[in-house]
């Protein structure tokens, strides 16, 4: 599904994104972890691009990106929720939703919301024309991932979206997440910092440290202990 090679990408002249490696295969759910500033958000900036590959390859569904758009990208099936969820603080959660099918071919777009979304995100049925910025953090989240997802893309790229979440809604994310990558098929990069959070599921995680990933491996089979090594602070 994606492939990435050899990468080097950054700001200006410094380089943050050392010859990485990864691979994200279909339907997985692959965690990144590291520690702070290690380069994960650069990571998926360059991959959505936001950012330019100084050198090295990204090879999506066999397409080699160079210098494609953002929009061009995501009209190939690649959805991205950033840190912070950007959501339309002034739109309801209807309108923000319907902006998020704006991602659909013109054929395949239409005024009424997939059922699935509210089966995987009830409560935004329940507050649907309620704005945005009036919902909760949590509600916020779920109302960001829906939008990336509705649009049905091939993957989605999520940064940090269990931060400051309650326990109650990380455990639903996580759950919609196995859902989404098993019934349809999607691919998921999940960069996360809480380690339980991506080993209950995730299939595969990497580790990024100074800019290359340092560790990769099935969740099932991976040595916690080395895990918890390239962690630590
Ligand atoms: N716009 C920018 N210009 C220059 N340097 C930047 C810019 N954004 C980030 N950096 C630097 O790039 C490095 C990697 O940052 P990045 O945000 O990718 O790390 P991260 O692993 O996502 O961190 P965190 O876990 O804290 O979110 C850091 O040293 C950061 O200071």
């Amino acid at each position: 599904m994606l492939q990435i090679q050899e990468l080097q990408a950054g700001y200006d002249e410094t380089m943050i994104l050392r010859q990485l490696h990864m691979e994200i295969p279909e339907g997985k759910i692959v965690g990144l972890l590291g520690r702070n500033g290690v380069g994960k958000t650069t990571l998926v900036k360059v991959i959505m691009g936001l950012l330019p590959i100084a050198d090295g390859t990204i090879t999506f569904q066999n397409t080699n990106w160079r210098k494609e758009r953002p929009e061009q990208r995501a009209r190939q099936g690649i959805a991205y929720v950033p840190q912070g969820r950007e959501i339309f603080s002034d739109l309801t959660i209807r309108e923000n939703l319907l902006l998020g099918m704006e991602a659909l071919p013109r054929s395949a777009r239409s005024t009424d919301i997939p059922r699935e979304i509210f089966e995987w995100f009830p409560v935004l049925e329940e507050m649907i024309d309620r704005k945005g910025g009036d919902l909760s953090g949590g509600q916020q989240q779920q109302l960001a991932i829906a939008r990336a997802i509705i649009s049905n893309p091939k993957l989605l790229l999520l940064d940090e979206p269990m931060e400051g979440i309650q326990p109650s809604i990380v455990q639903l994310i996580q759950d919609v997440l196995v859902k989404i990558s098993r019934e349809k098929g999607m691919s998921i990069l999940l960069i996360e910092h809480n380690l339980d959070a991506v080993l209950s599921c995730a299939d595969e995680v990497y580790i990024l440290d100074k800019g290359k990933m340092v560790l990769n491996g099935l969740c099932d089979e991976i040595n916690e202990d080395e895990l918890h090594q390239y962690l630590a602070v």
